[in-house]
């Protein structure tokens, strides 16, 4: 075991005197403080040398020898803990990096949105319905999801429910992927369902039968069909509840320095990542692969004063900027950004989340986004880089391995009046397993051209 079960609070700990934002209220800081010090004493979810190994795959991303596929739920929930729901994720992302490693030509860094993305930065700190006026949802590791007044109390006792809740789904996370369910030659089982049939479906099988003359070449050649057994996946989440990740956060036996052990890399969201406040302070203090979400308001010269901040050693693989502009400004916006950022010396890795300067509320009341939307984001980020002669370094989207009606658009097409028919997201509306796929083929032939 590499990481010490004692955290430095002194190291650890430095942004207690800074702002933080998005953070709950909770009534009783004392069963806080009871909280903290039981997730002090829990192991780690993952070991530093993990958080390591995918910092130097991100570091491969940086410098354009591989691209970074990050997905997963927007908010995942204490009840989405089951083994249907985490394979089936794990199954989309499966398939798009299939698709992407294949179409594209291109090692694929496979990162989940998963296994701790339990806390919502939100708008808003009420909601009104009915002419009741509740505190929001801030994710199952805050409150509860039901529109009652008990429900939206924060409570501490959720932190470790959510430390229970992002353990049980790694271990399945690292069963399905080293214990024979990611093994390349299962690429036709991963195809097995209502998937199948859509055109992205039959699109994929087409693929899955290349890969397998590809894969039958290859043996017949030597190769060894051991390699393909396993596959490499890593978790990461919102660094949002400073709380929780400065408890899970501990000293690395074997260098001294501090990681933070509730997932291989963490990111800071566009509500929290002013300069002198505490999220920025937490990332700068820990080892781990860290993004920063970039929004339409960011300036060249806040990314510089991030990486300043956050990779003053330049560490190709240390900094991700998680672009999410929105498709009507990312060809505005992102140049300048890349241009300073590039001429300054630094590596970073830059990723599109075509996702969330996107959401609109169509007249239902549904919070969506048109897949049409998500696409032009993500080709306006491929122009920017062709055009400066960087690398676009990956995507980051939400999405789900369920036939869910959140977005609309995509092959099997969802139109605005379908999406009540399954509406099931906590939080803001994600791909579907179809819509998901699309999404990688177009990708992976954007990359080609590239
Ligand atoms: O997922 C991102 C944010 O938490 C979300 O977009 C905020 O949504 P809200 O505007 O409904 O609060
Ligand atoms: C809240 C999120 O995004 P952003 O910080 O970019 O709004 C998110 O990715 O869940």
């Amino acid at each position: 075991m590499t990481v010490n079960a004692k955290t430095s609070q002194s190291a650890g700990n430095t942004w207690r005197d800074l702002p933080a934002a998005q953070q709950p209220e909770y009534p009783d800081p004392e069963a806080l403080r009871a909280v903290i010090a039981d997730l002090e004493s829990y192991p780690p979810l993952v070991f530093a040398g993990e958080c390591d190994q995918l910092r130097a795959r991100m570091a491969a991303v940086a410098k354009g020898e591989a691209f970074l596929l990050q997905g997963g739920d927007c908010a995942e929930a204490f009840d989405g803990v089951s083994a249907d729901q985490i394979r089936n994720k794990l199954k989309t992302l499966l398939q798009m990096g299939a698709v992407l490693t294949y179409a594209a030509s291109v090692p694929v860094v496979k990162v989940g949105r998963i296994a701790g993305q339990y806390s919502k930065p939100r708008s808003k700190p009420t909601e009104t319905r009915d002419g009741v006026t509740l505190p929001v949802y801030r994710g199952d590791s805050v409150n509860g999801f039901d529109f009652t007044e008990a429900s939206r109390i924060p409570d501490p006792e959720r932190l470790k429910r959510m430390y229970h809740a992002s353990a049980s789904t790694l271990n399945l996370v690292r069963a399905f992927t080293t214990g024979g369910y990611a093994d390349l030659r299962q690429v036709h089982a991963w195809n097995q369902d209502f998937v199948r049939t859509s055109p992205s479906g039959q699109r994929y099988e087409q693929l899955a039968r290349e890969i397998d003359n590809a894969l039958n070449f290859m043996h017949a050649c030597g190769a060894d069909p051991e390699e393909f057994k396993t596959v490499e996946f890593y978790s990461s989440h919102e660094a949002l509840l400073l709380d929780y990740e400065s408890a899970l956060t501990r000293v690395d036996s074997r260098t001294g320095q501090l990681y933070d052990v509730s997932a291989h890399m963490v990111w800071i969201g566009e509500r929290t990542r002013q300069l002198d406040h505490a999220h920025i302070e937490f990332a700068s203090r820990i080892r781990n692969p860290i993004g920063i979400k970039l929004g339409p308001t960011t300036t060249a010269e806040e990314a510089l004063q991030y990486i300043e901040r956050l990779d003053p050693e330049r560490e190709p693989g240390r900094l991700t900027f998680i672009v999410r502009m929105g498709a009507d400004k990312i060809r505005d916006k992102l140049p300048d950004l890349v241009e300073k950022v590039t001429a300054s010396g630094a590596t970073v890795a830059w990723v599109t989340d075509p996702m969330h300067g996107n959401t609109f509320e169509a007249a239902s009341g549904h919070k969506t986004r048109r897949f049409d939307d998500v696409l032009d984001e993500v080709k306006g980020f491929f122009e920017v880089h062709k055009a400066l002669g960087t690398h676009p370094g990956g995507i980051h989207v939400e999405l789900t391995g369920d036939d869910v009606t959140e977005c609309v658009g995509g092959g099997d097409e969802i139109f605005v009046d379908d999406l009540h028919q399954r509406y099931e997201t906590a939080c803001d509306p994600r791909l579907n397993r179809s819509q998901s796929l699309d999404l990688a083929f177009l990708v992976a032939e954007m990359y080609r051209d590239q």
